[in-house]
């Protein structure tokens, strides 16, 4: 049976790694800096990654056995796809895993913005009894516009409608008919904007999506419009979303992702009063890396051994 090397750069669930052995050996890097990977990826069959390692040109340069690059997750945006295909190297990713874990975040900081528990709970810890200051909002009833309604989008329409919600999504590539999981889509995304009380994404980072919303889109929207973005920090202009929060535009956001991840220190949008942060955590849970690792783990074996494929990004 072939041995493969296999090395692993963001961590990777036990149940993963176990699966992995039964193949070949593990080197876990975990952390390893970008010029180590160039180093040391030159003696490795298969790479796996989360969103920190940055997975490009010079990797594939530099991995001149390399046959796989598994993404434990779903945004590939962090792998140079078209330096792949040209290095003729396969990349996968594991789709199905984090779903539910990303799509309950969003939900937890749609509720934690609207009745403001980060500062309910920040006052408390002061010895401070602010109950007068902590008037919020109900979700149910209003307007929530999802942008992308794929696996997450769909998962957090439903959730947010057994909230009450009225949940509008656009989808630029899902027809009409597939977007069941909401209440209404709709075909123009400006007519979203102008109607949500509150706005989720769920999109990959792409050329096209790359600030999808900025100063334009952030003037179509409702006065007072909350921002939920647990996708990916490049979507939304940063600096225009400051702006609409200065103004008032947008009463609040909550992000998961940041245009450069860590953000730099004091970043003025992570200091902002109105909004909630969280450090790229929407699939940072035990079930959904569970999955994500076996998921992956067994993928990029398939890969080596020339298997049939679920989840082929290139
Ligand atoms: N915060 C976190 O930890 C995580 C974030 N993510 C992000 O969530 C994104 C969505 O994940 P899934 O729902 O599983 O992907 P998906 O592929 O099932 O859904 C994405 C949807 O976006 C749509 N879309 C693409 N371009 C669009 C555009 N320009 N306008 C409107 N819709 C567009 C697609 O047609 C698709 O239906 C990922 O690409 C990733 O960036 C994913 C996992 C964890
Ligand atoms: O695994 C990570 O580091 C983040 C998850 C994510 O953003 C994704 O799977 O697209």
């Amino acid at each position: 049976m072939a041995t493969y090397k296999i090395m692993i750069t963001d961590g990777l669930a036990e149940k993963g790694k176990a699966y992995l052995r039964e193949y070949g050996e593990v080197i876990d890097r975990t952390g390893i800096s970008p010029e180590d990977l160039l180093k040391e990826v030159g003696e490795v069959d298969a790479l796996i990654v989360r969103s920190r390692t940055k997975v490009n040109a010079a990797v594939f340069e530099a991995g001149k056995r390399l046959k796989v690059v598994g993404r434990a997750g779903i945004g590939v945006d962090n792998i140079d796809l078209n330096a792949a295909r040209a290095a003729g190297v396969t990349v996968v990713n594991s789709p199905l895993a984090t779903t539910v874990s990303v799509a309950e975040l969003a939900m937890g900081l749609m509720l934690a913005l609207v009745r403001e528990i980060p500062r309910a709970d920040a006052s408390m810890k002061q010895n401070k009894w602010l109950k007068k200051e902590f008037e919020g909002h109900e979700l149910y009833q209003k307007t929530l516009g999802i942008i992308g309604c794929g696996r997450i989008g769909s998962a957090v329409a439903e959730r947010a409608q057994a909230f009450g919600m009225h949940v509008l999504a656009f989808d630029r590539f899902r027809p009409k008919d597939e977007l069941c999981q909401c209440s209404e889509p709709v075909d123009d995304l400006n007519d979203l904007l102008a109607r949500s009380d509150f706005l989720s994404l769920h999109l990959p980072l792409t050329a096209e999506t790359k600030n999808l919303l900025s100063h334009e889109q952030f003037a179509r929207m409702k006065d007072g419009v909350y921002l939920i973005n647990a996708s990916r920090g490049g979507i939304v202009d940063e600096e225009a979303l400051l702006a609409a929060l200065n103004s008032g535009k947008v009463a609040g956001a909550a992000l998961d992702v940041f245009a450069v991840e860590p953000p730099s220190e004091n970043n003025p949008l992570v200091m902002h009063p109105r909004v909630i942060c969280t450090p790229h955590m929407g699939a940072q849970t035990h079930e959904a890396q569970a999955r994500a690792g076996y998921d992956i783990a067994t993928e990029v074996v398939a890969a080596l051994k020339g298997e049939p494929l679920r989840w082929k990004c290139a």
